[in-house]
């Protein structure tokens, strides 16, 4: 360790939707994130606008609404930039990095405008700059980009990276909810930005497409290279025409490297489009994101998850939060195993499971009562039961609620006893499904 484990001084900038959730996540997890990072995350200031406004889970000493002055302090390591938009950000962060700070930030909208100029000053100080929550909330797909397909060639990266605009148009097409309403209940939510326009304009996926092309193809490309529309013009009578065809309207966002009379290009663009009902994406609803990135080698990835909201988004930026802190302790290079929470591994009886149980049963009354009896005779529920077929070929079918391994295949031993029951030809466990 390059500074034994003395505490890293952590600074939140901006404590709304998300910074609220990382500073929560910081306090209830310190314990797991000081055995993750190797020494205690300490949190040394969160600043906001607004000091006199009561903020639940953190000291209120803690506040500040100079936030230079925070991320110039001595005892700061790491920058969570929360605060969204080019002004203050990109000066904070500049001044973070150049400071010999590590920096962690959800921001698009700086990443996608300015991130050649503030890698650059990451660069020179030899200090970490990460994004991961800029782009599509908790799925990992920048960190899959830069590191785990850094072998590989990317061609094309696509999907639905902004969960507002998605949990509307899914409304849309659902219920046929009015545009307004659902727009309002999007910034109830946490998903929207600060200003919506940047969502519902297509602001926010161009600035996410503009970072996924420059990763993805090793080039630079900024929000404004993108093509942009926005779904301000979708209406309910789109929607209905759209199911005629068998197809939805997404705000899609697309980046490809494409040849273009010989020469290679990226086209990156965003708009809504039709998309097959039958389409992988068109079952992505609500805030959730999906995106698909194609590479000559590992061939089409998916990544889908939660696009937007406090809390999903905190878990992209703890995740970087505890990369950088690692890079500090380890000088780059931790431990490759993780072992510190010692847990034992359960054995499958201790595993409860949802069961089928298929069986062949003389065609006799009374069958389906004795052989639910055998079930709740050692505590299993049956969630449903069907009698099929007639004759030599009456079957039952028992689907049971969760139940331990050990009472389910005492309840099969004694099935396979009972003279009306001939055969129990199958036992699967069913996933998928809750109680
Ligand atoms: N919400 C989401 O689902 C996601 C958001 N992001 C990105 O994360 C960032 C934060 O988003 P979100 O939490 O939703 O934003 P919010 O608007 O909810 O919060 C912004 C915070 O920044 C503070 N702030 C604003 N200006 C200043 C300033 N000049 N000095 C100090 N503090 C300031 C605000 O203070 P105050 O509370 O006093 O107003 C507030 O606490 C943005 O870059 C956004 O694009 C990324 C992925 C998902
Ligand atoms: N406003 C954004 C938040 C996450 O990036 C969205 O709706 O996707």
């Amino acid at each position: 360790m390059s500074e034994s484990s003395r505490p890293i001084g952590v600074a939140v900038l901006g404590m709304g939707n998300v910074g609220t959730e990382v500073v929560r996540i910081l306090t209830d997890k310190a314990a797991d994130l000081q055995a993750r990072v190797g020494a205690p995350l300490e949190l040394r200031g969160v600043a906001v606008r607004d000091t006199t406004r009561t903020r639940d889970g953190v000291d209120p000493a803690l506040l500040t609404d100079d936030p230079m002055a925070l991320v110039q302090r001595d005892d700061v390591d790491l920058v969570v930039e929360l605060i969204g938009g080019i002004k203050p950000a990109r000066k904070l962060i500049l001044t973070a990095l150049e400071g010999g700070k590590s920096v962690v930030t959800a921001n698009k909208a700086l990443m996608a405008e300015h991130a050649g100029e503030l890698s650059k000053a990451a660069e020179d100080r030899r200090v970490d700059l990460y994004f991961e929550a800029s782009v599509a909330g908790a799925i990992p797909v920048i960190r899959p980009l830069t590191q785990s397909l850094a072998g590989d060639s990317v061609t094309r990266v696509a999907g639905i990276v902004n969960g507002t605009t998605n949990f509307i148009l899914s409304e849309m097409g659902e219920s046929g909810a009015g545009y307004g309403k659902v727009l309002a209940e999007a910034g109830r939510l946490g998903y929207a930005e600060a200003d919506p326009t940047a969502d519902v304009e297509g602001y926010d996926a161009a600035s996410k497409a503009a970072i996924l092309a420059s990763i993805a193809f090793h080039s630079r490309v900024t929000a404004s290279e993108v093509h942009r529309e926005g779904i301000t013009g979708i209406s309910a009578k789109d929607f209905d025409a759209a199911k005629k065809f068998d197809c939805t309207i997404k705000l899609l966002a697309i980046c490809e490297r494409i040849d273009v009379d010989g020469e290679q290009k990226i086209s990156a663009r965003v708009y809504p489009a039709l998309v097959p009902l039958d389409h992988p994406l068109a079952t992505v609803n609500g805030a959730f994101n999906a995106v698909a990135v194609e590479a000559e080698n590992a061939g089409r990835l998916m990544f889908y998850g939660q696009g937007a909201g406090g809390a999903p988004t905190a878990s992209a930026v703890l995740g970087d939060l505890v990369m950088a802190a690692r890079n500090r302790v380890f000088d780059g290079r931790g431990p490759l195993e993780s072992t510190y929470a010692g847990l034992p591994v359960a054995s499958i009886d201790e595993v409860p499971t949802r069961y089928y149980v298929s069986m062949k049963v003389a065609d006799v009354a009374g069958v389906l009562h004795q052989v639910s009896g055998e079930f709740a005779q050692r505590g299993i529920s049956i969630a449903a039961v069907r009698q099929e077929g007639a004759g030599d070929d009456a079957r039952l079918i028992v689907v049971t609620h969760r139940a331990s391994d050990r009472a389910q295949s005492d309840t099969v031993a004694a099935l396979e006893k009972m003279d009306s029951v001939l055969k129990v030809s199958s036992v699967l466990r069913l996933e998928g499904t809750d109680d």
